[in-house]
């Protein structure tokens, strides 16, 4: 897939997340992939995407040893996605991120090899076929995350409300509420995305993610980025491990095509 990694990443430190063999047994549709920009296929009949999300969902910011989760509330349909390439409407669970230790990477999905310095994940769940979050994600259709690559550049107001709040989740296991933020300004303005089959980057692993990767990054500035390496993967009183690199190797296509809702 991407033989022509700098290879500086040969040697990453592997946090014990990804020590492989972090494979699964006949995985056919697992993630992250490198999006190769000519190997995509336009699809005319891919719809833009709907989001519509109610800022007073917001729940708390959680530090559970990989990132840091910003959680909603998912009890009814007040945060949601819906078209794209989705044939029910999903409502959002939480949003995350992945980056790295220096800026040369940290996204988990590559574009033509080349890697962002964060990723931001929003996570939603079909609760139109599913009862539960936990049953939809071990079910094909039952999840639909949303990828949007962070680089480096302007800072971003709005994601600073959020970075105002990380020094009070630091360690492992510790939250904070956070009652009023509408992920919605972590949007891209351009519509066009890359759409594929895939799965979730971290334990369970399942394959069940429809992914929707957003063609434009947005920008944040240089103290943003250290805003999240400033975290740890370590629990208050451990031996201090600096939460960096939490991004999963890439993974085969294999039979799978990336679609594309622009020309
Ligand atoms: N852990 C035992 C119970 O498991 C129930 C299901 O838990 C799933 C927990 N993981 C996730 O929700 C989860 C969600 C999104 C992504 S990612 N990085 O693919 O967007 C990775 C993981
Ligand atoms: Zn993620």
């Amino acid at each position: 897939y991407c033989a022509l990694k700098p290879d500086s990443l040969h040697h990453l430190p592997v946090h014990p997340l990804w020590q492989s063999p972090l494979t699964i047994p006949g995985g056919t549709r697992q993630s992250p992939i490198n999006i190769q920009w000519r190997d995509s296929v336009y699809d005319p009949f891919l719809k833009p995407l709907k989001i519509s999300y109610d800022p007073a969902t917001c729940l708390h910011i959680w530090n559970n040893g990989y990132s840091f989760l910003v959680e909603f509330d998912d009890s009814t349909d007040r945060s949601i996605i819906d078209g794209g390439p989705l044939e029910n409407q999903y409502r959002l669970k939480q949003f995350h991120f992945h980056w790295g230790a220096i800026n040369d990477w940290g996204s988990e999905h590559t574009v033509d090899c080349k890697f962002y310095p964060a990723e931001l994940h929003l996570v939603h769940w079909n609760a139109v076929v599913y009862p539960t979050f936990e049953e939809a994600v071990m079910e094909g259709d039952g999840l639909a995350v949303i990828g949007v690559f962070l680089k480096l550049g302007a800072r971003h107001e709005g994601l600073q409300t959020l970075v105002d709040a990380l020094p009070a989740v630091k360690h492992k296991d510790t939250v904070i509420e956070f009652d009023v933020f509408d992920p919605s300004c972590l949007m891209p303005s351009c519509p066009d995305y890359w759409t594929y089959a895939g799965s979730l980057t971290t334990p369970p692993l399942t394959e069940s993610v429809t992914w929707i990767i957003k063609k434009q990054p947005i920008e944040v500035d240089e103290d943003q980025l250290e805003a999240f390496r400033m975290l740890l993967f370590t629990s208050d009183g451990e031996e201090e491990k600096r939460m960096v690199d939490n991004f999963r190797p890439l993974q085969p296509l294999m039979n799978r095509t990336v679609r594309s809702s622009f020309q």
